[in-house]
């Protein structure tokens, strides 16, 4: 049996997370799993936890490790004997703990892009509910304005992205990350890229993750774009 990689993807919203992992989920047939979806699909489901939930993705605010935890590590339970790729979780030295008593990473991507970029692509981003495609007005529009290209339904912009949100959201994730960005730097599996557009950083994780995946893990660090 092909050794099992377990990778996660860390940036702050708009960093590029969700397209990038679309990319490796495609080319490298990693499962993918993804926070902010399994959030939105516990708020749709109106449960008790759902309800919660939803009180502070609405204000913009990290969700308690505790639900988070809850919420994600029954899930890598069932992929024990799969490969995967986590979005948006770790995203605290706490989360990342109590991963670490489940499971090790392979390796951690970190994306570092600058602010104006993520301000200017989260104004721009659609989103269709249901389904939790993505859409850029510029980078990669839906075929028919404001409309999802499979269904038809029509997209909408989280409540998060907008403007007024947004700062608060950037400012807490550089806090928040350092801690576990620091984590798996000292265990040698962080691997950073920075810049302002995907189609060029993904070159670059394309090829670490075909290196990775077909070697054991050793001990790189930082890999910076050009
Ligand atoms: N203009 C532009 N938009 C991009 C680029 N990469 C991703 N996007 C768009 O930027 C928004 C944020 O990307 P997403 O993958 O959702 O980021 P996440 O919040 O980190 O998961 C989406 O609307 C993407 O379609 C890029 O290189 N250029
Ligand atoms: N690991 C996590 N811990 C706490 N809250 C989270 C986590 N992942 C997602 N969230 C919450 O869900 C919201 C949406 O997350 P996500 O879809 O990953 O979007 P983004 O990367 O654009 O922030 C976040 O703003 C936050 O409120």
């Amino acid at each position: 049996m092909a050794k099992l990689f377990r990778a996660a993807i860390m940036g702050p919203p708009g960093s590029g997370k969700g397209t990038i992992s679309k990319r490796i989920a495609q080319s490298f047939g990693l499962q993918y799993l993804s926070s902010g979806h399994y959030l939105r699909e516990s708020i749709a489901a109106n449960t008790e936890a759902g309800v919660l939930v939803r009180s502070y993705v609405e204000r913009s605010m990290l969700v308690p490790d505790h639900v988070m935890t809850k919420l994600m590590l029954p899930r890598l339970e069932q992929l024990i004997d799969h490969s995967w790729l986590l979005d948006g979780f770790p995203r605290t030295l706490s989360q990342a703990q109590a991963m670490n008593n489940l499971c090790q990473l392979d390796l951690v991507i970190s994306l570092n892009i600058p602010f104006e970029t993520l301000r200017e692509r989260l104004s721009e981003r659609l989103i269709h509910p249901a389904s939790g495609r993505v859409y850029n007005m510029g980078f990669n529009p839906p075929r028919v304005q404001g409309k999802d290209d499979i269904t038809g339904e029509p997209l909408i912009q989280h409540d998060d992205d907008k403007p007024e949100a947004l700062m608060a959201r950037l400012r807490h994730y550089k806090d928040v990350a350092k801690p576990v960005i620091d984590l798996y730097k000292s265990q040698g599996i962080l691997h950073s890229f920075s810049g302002t557009d995907t189609d060029r950083i993904w070159p670059y994780i394309n090829s670490l993750l075909s290196t990775k995946m077909h070697t054991q893990p050793s001990n790189s660090v930082q890999t910076q774009t050009p």
